[in-house]
């Protein structure tokens, strides 16, 4: 997919072939992080063990703050398929603008399902991918490094439903347009739902969480990434989370004359 060729970028296909290819991304991911604790310290807001100066979020976002800042500045900001946890902090990029084809309406980068999907990941997803319940104070670098890993490339996947919903809107405008003047939200998300490609997806992440993620050397009693986890992980959050993003990325559609 190149998003300077609108063309390759709206094509169903390309985007579920990319989808795919996000699925090993984040379940190797998945298992860098898998091997520390859960660590709720990295996570806690005024944690009085970790004070930060002139900060009053927790350890995670501290870091993922500082890390966007300077990714901004790299210009990772301005693809179209990048979304910021942080997007009233970014700066501008030291390297020249690349002004990718509008593909998406013009609205797109304020679908941000970043702090739904923050929350999602440290209450539900931390405890099924950390090896077992604990802090362990030496590593909450390492935390924090594989966590902001987790989530740039949870986020991508679940925001890359603009360009699924785009690429629907233009193969049936008028199924759309009707839906959403009138504000038929099960209706547009009747109509997004693919569920045999779901279905193709969770089969293909059983098969790809028995190869990739089984750790020979798990103590007894610890956690590791099982095909049940990812199954979940994804039926649960990441799919669900992607079709929210379509239908708000549709319901407002008709504002924008892309
Ligand atoms: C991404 C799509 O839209 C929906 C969301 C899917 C997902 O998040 O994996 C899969 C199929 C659809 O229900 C698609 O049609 O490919």
């Amino acid at each position: 997919m190149d998003f300077t060729k609108p063309e390759t970028v709206l094509n169903l296909q390309n985007i579920r072939d990319e989808l795919v290819k996000m699925e090993d991304s984040i379940i190797f991911k998945f298992i860098e992080r898998s091997h520390f604790p859960t660590c709720p310290g990295v996570y806690l807001t005024k944690n009085p063990d970790l004070s930060i100066e002139n900060f009053d979020g927790s350890f995670l976002d501290w870091a993922l703050l500082h890390l966007e800042i300077t990714h901004s500045q790299l210009r990772r900001f301005e693809s179209p398929d990048e979304t910021p946890f942080f997007p009233d902090h970014l700066l501008r990029p030291i390297l020249p603008s690349i002004s990718y084809p509008q593909v998406l309406a013009s609205y797109a980068p304020q679908v941000n399902y970043n702090e739904k999907i923050k929350a999602t990941y440290i209450k539900q997803m931390v405890p099924l991918l950390s090896k077992y319940d604990g802090e362990q104070n030496e590593n909450y670098g390492s935390v924090a490094t594989r966590d902001i890993e987790c989530l740039q490339s949870l986020s991508r996947r679940i925001h890359f439903g603009k360009f699924v919903a785009e690429a629907k809107f233009q193969n049936d405008k008028e199924l759309y347009t009707k839906l959403i003047k009138s504000k038929d939200i099960d209706g547009i998300m009747k109509n997004i739902t693919n569920s045999a490609v779901e279905e193709k997806i969770l089969e293909r992440l059983v098969k790809k969480a028995e190869v990739y993620g089984v750790d020979p050397t798990n103590k007894e009693g610890e956690r590791r990434i099982t095909p049940d986890y990812l199954v979940k992980i994804y039926k649960e959050f990441v799919i669900p989370m992607t079709k929210e993003v379509e239908v708000e990325y549709l319901l407002r559609r008709l504002t924008d004359d892309n």
